[in-house]
């Protein structure tokens, strides 16, 4: 018998902002399992709760109830100390923006969460030359993000991204600022990662074309979030 292994798994997770004068639902009772080595993408309206439930699962924020559970552990009571444990260790976040330090070369700004959680020498510098290859910029090494393209530094930011080995990376519109072009190159590199670094990816997009390159689709409104069963099923363990 097989059985299916999930990397995430959100049991009717709600989430309430009310600091504001009106509360707003930005999610309502979604549940979702997401399995390891899937391309899962979430698509639907500005304001439909995406980057919410992607801020949720990266620990950047909190549910007003529901659970998550990560790679089989229930997050419900961790700390915040938990959850920095868990991106240092588990998951890598994409953003839009890139996010990338300007004082910093393109090798010094993928070396930052290596740096981070202490690691040093010969074999931070290996997995960070690792990392460029795999996003195609080792010529770019010793660059400013001001001295590269917009994807070049989504590329920097991709590296940045996986160079811990997270099992789930989270890419909250990562073509949003890029044109259609450079876009669809970013999202063949993402496309590829699943099989070169085993890991899962939950994708934010507006875009049809990049939630078509995902195994999954699940559409988003209003809070509300409609599954769609997979294209392939993820890596399944005896
Ligand atoms: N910190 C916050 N405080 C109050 N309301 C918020 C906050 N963050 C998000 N919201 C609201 O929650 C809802 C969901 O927002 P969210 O950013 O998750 O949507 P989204 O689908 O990612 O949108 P977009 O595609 O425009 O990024 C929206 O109505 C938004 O205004």
């Amino acid at each position: 018998m097989s059985i299916r292994t999930y990397i995430v798994q959100l049991r009717a997770v709600s989430k309430i902002y009310d600091r504001g004068p009106v509360p707003v639902h930005a999610l309502r009772d979604v549940t979702l399992s997401v399995g390891t080595g899937e391309f899962l993408a979430l698509t639907g309206p500005s304001g439909c709760g995406k980057s919410t439930l992607l801020n949720l699962v990266a620990g950047l924020d909190r549910p007003t109830s529901g659970d998550i559970v990560l790679d089989g552990q229930p997050t419900g009571g961790w700390s915040s100390l938990q959850w920095t444990r868990a991106r240092r260790d588990l998951i890598g976040i994409v953003f839009q923006a890139f996010h990338l330090l300007p004082a910093l070369t393109a090798e010094e700004n993928v070396a930052m969460p290596l740096l981070l959680s202490g690691s040093a020498g010969r074999s931070l510098s290996s997995r960070v030359a690792e990392c460029l290859d795999l996003v195609g910029l080792r010529e770019r090494a010793k660059h400013r993000p001001s001295e590269l393209s917009g994807g070049e530094q989504q590329r920097v930011a991709i590296a940045r991204g996986v160079v811990h080995r997270p099992r789930l990376l989270i890419a909250d519109e990562p073509t949003g600022n890029l044109d259609s072009r450079t876009a669809a190159e970013i999202l063949a590199l993402l496309r590829s990662l699943p099989r070169q670094l085993g890991c899962t990816i939950m994708l934010a997009t507006h875009s049809d074309a990049a939630a078509r390159q995902a195994d999954r689709l699940c559409r988003m409104k209003d809070g509300l979030l409609h599954d769609h069963p997979p294209k392939t099923l993820p890596q399944d363990t005896a």
